[in-house]
């Protein structure tokens, strides 16, 4: 599959991490950081319409390559701000996704909006990094992190000040996250993991089996209105989108449009 390909990457990422990061210095620079942004409250007592947005950085991906060749993340997060998005997503792979931390660092100069370090997290270096860096949330594959790896590292986040997104792609990962304790945030991808096909089926499938006390978050392959106005009839809170708006020239335009897929516009004030 090719995430073990990504992981055996992560690896090797994570050994020099050891030798750059000295965790002391890392843990005193974070008592004087201010305190991370809930992104789960952002996309639940605060969202801004009946289904939230996080609204992804993402200038390419391993399915489909170059996605935005002029990025200009500035431009981008002024785009998502002006729209109304309720949390950002920033790729932080380089490998993979032409992402890096450099990036997230310079959407956190931009926003107040809590930040999802979208990153293939296997080590809390990582999750460490993440603070140090400037996110307010981490995401945690269930599919590449076994339950001790996924209760630790979801505890470590957590002992940092950040919220975490356990996301799921199938029943079975699912049961193994219901069962945890302090999960908040549940992210139901549509991606299939060896054919990269989407298909929001996988949100209407799954979220029925999301304990009530999560959020949920639809991810992946969103990119018509019609969609939104799915996720809405889902009763989901929130969906995550990068693809079809990095495809946009005009991000602002392009998620009034696809949000214009919800029954009300809520309280998103223009
Ligand atoms: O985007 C990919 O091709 C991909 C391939 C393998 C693992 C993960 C991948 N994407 C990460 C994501 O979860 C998406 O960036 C995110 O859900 C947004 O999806 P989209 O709106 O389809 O860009």
């Amino acid at each position: 599959m090719f995430l073990e390909r990504i992981v055996r990457t992560k690896k090797d990422e994570v050994q020099e991490l050891k030798t750059k990061l000295n965790v002391q210095e890392a843990e005193r620079e974070i008592a004087e950081m201010p305190a991370c942004r809930s992104l789960t409250e952002a996309l639940t007592v605060n969202k801004k319409r009946t289904v939230g947005l996080i609204a992804e950085v993402k200038k390419a991906s391993p399915s489909k390559g170059l996605i935005r060749e002029r990025f200009v993340p500035a431009d981008i997060v002024r785009g998502y701000e002006a729209a109304g998005a309720d949390a950002l997503s920033v790729l932080t792979d380089r490998d993979y996704f032409q992402g890096g931390n450099e990036i997230l660092k310079e959407v956190r100069t931009l926003t107040n909006l809590p930040i999802l370090r979208k990153e293939f997290i296997i080590d809390e270096l990582q999750v460490l990094e993440a603070r140090l860096i400037g996110a307010d949330a981490v995401l945690l594959i269930a599919a590449i992190l076994n339950d001790g790896q996924l209760i630790h590292l979801n505890r470590s986040a957590r002992a940092l000040g950040l919220d975490v997104l356990i996301e799921v792609h199938d029943e079975a990962e699912l049961s193994r996250v219901a069962t945890m304790d302090n999960v908040t945030l549940i992210g139901i991808n549509n991606r299939n993991l060896h054919t990269f096909v989407t298909d929001l089926a996988q949100t209407e499938r799954l979220r029925e089996l999301v304990p009530a006390h999560c959020a949920i978050v639809s991810e992946s392959g969103i990119h018509l209105p019609e969609h939104m106005g799915r996720l809405e009839q889902m009763n989901v809170n929130a969906a995550l989108i990068g693809e079809h708006f990095m495809r946009q020239d005009d991000v602002k335009e392009a998620v009034e449009h696809i949000m214009s897929g919800l029954s009300t516009e809520s309280s998103h004030v223009k």
